[in-house]
C-alpha cells in the first residue's frame, strides 16, 4: 500500500522472490502494536470522508493530495499539519468513525491488538462533550472487537506543548471514576520535546499510575537521552516512545535492556520528522544489540506513508531478519503490551502457529 518510505533493497536484502516472500509473510503475521496515535491513523479515505463532512476545512479532500499535505519540513511542521486533521474531528459521530475505520485498517493488516493513543484533551477543549466522547470511542472499540477481531485498548496522552492546563485537563479525564474509560491501560506524553521539559509533568504521571495506568510517554526522539533519564526517574516511564536518542547513552542502554523497558521504535515516523536522517543511520540495530526489547510501531502510519506490515518489512531489511526473527518481533509487541496474560498467551500461540505453518515445507 504505501510506496513514499516503502522498504528500499539494501545491501543485505535477500533475493527479489524471498523478499516478496517475506513481505507476504508480514501480511499475514498476527501482530500487535503499541505505539500508534488516533488521529495520526486516519487514512487518506477517513480523512477524506472528515474534510468532505467540514468543508470549510483547508485539509484536501482528495486522497491523491493528501501525499503532498502529509510531506513535512521538520517536526513543528508536522505537529502543524496533524493539528489541521485534529481540527477535522468535530462531534462524538466523528470521533466514532475514526476510530472504528482506524480498527478496520488494523484488521486488515492482521493487528490482533493495539493500544491506540489518543488525546482527549484536543476534542475536549475544542468543545466536544467529554462523556460523548468517551462513548464514542467505547463504542467503536466494542464495535470493532466484534466486527473485526482487533482488540483496541486506550492510551491517554497529555500534549506537551498545550501546556499544564492540557496535563490537569487529560490527568482528570483519565483517572475520574464514571468517565475514565474501560479500555484505558496507560498515560502519555506526546508532541515536541524541545522547551517541553518532562519533569514538569511529574505530579500528573504519579496521579495517573496511582489510579493504575501504565507510565508510556515519548521521550528521546527529538532531544538526547538525557530526555530518556527524566522520561524514567520523574515520570517512572515503563515503555519509551521512540527513545532514539537512547543509543548516544551506552549506560542508558544497559539500564533498559536490564529492566526490560521496552522502546517503541518507529523507523519511517523518524525519516519522515527528520528524527533520523536514513533509515540505515536508524539505531534500531544498537538497541538490539545492547539486548534491549525493541518493539515494531508506526505512529502516525498514513501521514507518514506507512504500515505497520512496512515498518516491519523495514525492521526486517535494517536487522536482516528471517521469519522466525520477524515472529520474535511480533511476539516483543506482545509481551510489552499491557494485555492480560490469557490475551497475550493467545496472540503468541497464534504467532508460533503461523510461523511453524508458513516454514512448513
Ligand atoms: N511522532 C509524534 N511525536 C510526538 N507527538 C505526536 C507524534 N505523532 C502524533 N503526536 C501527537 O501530537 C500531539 C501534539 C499536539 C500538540 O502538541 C498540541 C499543541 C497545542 C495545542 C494542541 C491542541 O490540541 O489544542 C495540541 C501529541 O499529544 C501526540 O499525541
Ligand atoms: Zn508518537
Amino acid at each position: 500500500m504505501p510506496d513514499r518510505h516503502a522498504v528500499p533493497e539494501g545491501p543485505t536484502s535477500a533475493t527479489g522472490a524471498a523478499a516478496r516472500d517475506l513481505h507476504a509473510f508480514i501480511a499475514g503475521l498476527p501482530k500487535a502494536e503499541l505505539h500508534v496515535h488516533h488521529v495520526g491513523s486516519a487514512s487518506p479515505r477517513i480523512v477524506s470522508e472528515l474534510a468532505t463532512r467540514h468543508p470549510d476545512s483547508k485539509v484536501p479532500t482528495d486522497p491523491e493530495a493528501l501525499a503532498d499535505y502529509f510531506t513535512f519540513t521538520d517536526f513543528a511542521h508536522f505537529i502543524d499539519v496533524y493539528l489541521s486533521v485534529v481540527d477535522l474531528i468535530r462531534n462524538p459521530e466523528d470521533v466514532r468513525l475514526l476510530t472504528y475505520e482506524v480498527a478496520r485498517d488494523m484488521a486488515r493488516q492482521q493487528v490482533r491488538y493495539a493500544e491506540l493513543t489518543i488525546t482527549p484533551y484536543s476534542s475536549t477543549s475544542r468543545g466536544i462533550d467529554e462523556r460523548a466522547f468517551m462513548d464514542a470511542i467505547e463504542d467503536a472499540r466494542k464495535a470493532a472487537e466484534a466486527d473485526f477481531g482487533t482488540v483496541l485498548r486506550w492510551c491517554f496522552d497529555i500534549p506537551g506543548e498545550a501546556g499544564l492546563a492540557s496535563a490537569e485537563e487529560t490527568t482528570r479525564l483519565a483517572t475520574t471514576d464514571g468517565l475514565r474509560p474501560e479500555g484505558l491501560v496507560s498515560f502519555g506524553l506526546g508532541g515536541p520535546e524541545i522547551g517541553v521539559p518532562r519533569p514538569q509533568f511529574k505530579p500528573y504521571f504519579d496521579q495517573a499510575i496511582a489510579a493504575g495506568l501504565r507510565s508510556v510517554p515519548h521521550a528521546g526522539e527529538t532531544t538526547g537521552p538525557e530526555t530518556v533519564w527524566d522520561a524514567l526517574t520523574e515520570l517512572r516511564a515503563e515503555r519509551i516512545g521512540h527513545g532514539t536518542s537512547a543509543a548516544q547513552d551506552p549506560k542508558l542502554l544497559a539500564h533498559l535492556a536490564e529492566q526490560r523497558i521496552a522502546l517503541e521504535v518507529c523507523p519511517t515516523s523518524n525519516i519522515a520528522t527528520r528524527a533520523v536522517r536514513t533509515l540505515d543511520e536508524h539505531p534500531i540495530k544498537e538497541f538490539v544489540r545492547a539486548g534491549v526489547l525493541v518493539t515494531i510501531n508506526s505512529d502516525d502510519p498514513p501521514m507518514f506513508g506507512t504500515d505497520l506490515n512496512n515498518e516491519y518489512a523495514v525492521a526486517a531489511r535494517l536487522l536482516d531478519l528471517d521469519e522466525q526473527g520477524l515472529a520474535a518481533l511480533a511476539k516483543n509487541a506482545v509481551e510489552a503490551s499491557y494485555l492480560d496474560a490469557a490475551g497475550k498467551a493467545r496472540i503468541t500461540a497464534e504467532i508460533d502457529t503461523y510461523t511453524s505453518a508458513w516454514l512448513t515445507p
